[in-house]
């Protein structure tokens, strides 16, 4: 396999390496990974996520013991296991399908690494596509408010929603972030103001029941979000309190985008109550971020409820923006997603 590098995973030296995502921004630590059960654990605690990513790097493992020399019987189990870590975010499922059409062929093996090096570059591709695309969406001077993380972090390019943020500030367009903290796993807090930071764009970081009061002031002129799958009438599942942007968002009649690549559209999955939702453990909810549960502030052992995503009616959408075009409400409820992937 071919060396391929992106912001929080990469394939050199012959091994696959992951960014634990949970320890930033404070420490940067590379995880080697060399075993299913090794990806396995760092997609399930979020070390590894982000719904592109996920799929980009259960691919480079599964490419990386077809290498190893692993049979057709031992990649199809490596697929399946992986493919069962996360249950809503889509891209998984694609990129995991599409490695079972390369076990078909007699040279599996290279297949399966040809497949991996063109999905992780297609990413690339998506990214910047989306990012064009939606930077055009961005006014001088826009307030713009975003959810969880959709950076570089999360996919091998420069992300989706905070890709046409990247390109916006590129442009010149002088814009400001709103950062949703994004909890429980403040994957906002922590990653999306440290991919800012980064890349010198202003922001300013809310917790996430500030947002209502910044739309009620005026002070939000647009929302990007990302997706982790799009059904096929534009119904999606995100990050969980996206659905309350999305209704506050046309209460106080501020546009509300999703940026997704079409890896994220799953047109067999009618619409949004199809979506599974993962539930996740509820020390998530009831400790301190980034303590593992070790550090517990709610009363011992309350009732938590915990789903890692929630989803947004396709009503609520003003516009998709996907690598192969922007979808308004028009579009969509004719049913223009159904022709893209
Ligand atoms: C481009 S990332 C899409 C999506 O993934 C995130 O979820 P998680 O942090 O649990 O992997 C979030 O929902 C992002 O919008």
């Amino acid at each position: 396999m071919k060396e391929l590098i992106a912001r929080s995973l990469k394939y050199q030296q012959g091994v696959v390496s992951v960014l634990d995502q949970y320890l930033l921004p404070h420490q940067e630590v590379w995880h080697e990974c060399r075993t299913v059960a090794e990806m396995a654990e760092l997609i399930l605690t979020l070390k590894v996520r982000g719904a592109p990513l996920i799929g980009l790097a259960a691919t480079l493992l599964v490419a990386y013991l077809a290498e190893q020399g692993a049979d057709k019987a031992a990649l199809a189990q490596a697929i399946d296991e992986l493919e069962a870590t996360r249950p809503t975010a889509v891209n998984l499922m694609h990129c995991m399908g599409k490695l079972r059409g390369a076990l078909q062929a007699t040279d599996f093996a290279s297949q399966v690494v040809a497949t991996a090096e063109m999905l992780f570059e297609e990413d690339i591709a998506l990214c910047e596509r989306m990012a064009n695309l939606g930077a055009e969406l961005v006014k001088q001077g826009d307030n713009i408010l975003t959810h969880c993380n959709t950076g570089a972090l999360a996919t091998a390019g420069i992300g989706t929603a905070l890709g046409v943020i990247h390109q916006a500030h590129a442009a010149g367009k002088d814009i400001h972030v709103w950062v949703d903290e994004t909890r429980p796993l403040l994957q906002g807090g922590r990653l999306t103001a440290y991919e800012l930071a980064c890349w010198d764009i202003p922001y300013t970081l809310i917790c996430d029941n500030m947002a209502a009061s910044l739309m009620a002031a005026g002070k939000v002129d647009k929302i990007f979000v990302g997706a982790d799958r799009i059904a096929a009438n534009g119904d999606f599942a995100n990050k969980v309190g996206t659905y309350n942007l999305a209704v506050l968002a046309k209460h106080h009649n501020i546009p509300f985008y999703v940026v997704a690549p079409v890896t994220t559209l799953d047109v067999v999955c009618p619409n949004g109550k199809a979506i599974p939702i993962e539930e996740r453990n509820p020390l998530e909810v009831t400790g301190v971020s980034g303590s593992f549960g070790s550090c517990q502030w709610a009363p011992q052992n309350a009732k938590v409820f915990n789903p890692a995503f929630d989803v947004t009616p396709a009503e609520l959408v003003m516009g998709w923006v996907l690598d192969t075009g922007v979808y308004d409400q028009h579009a969509v409820a004719q049913g223009a997603l159904l022709h893209v992937s």
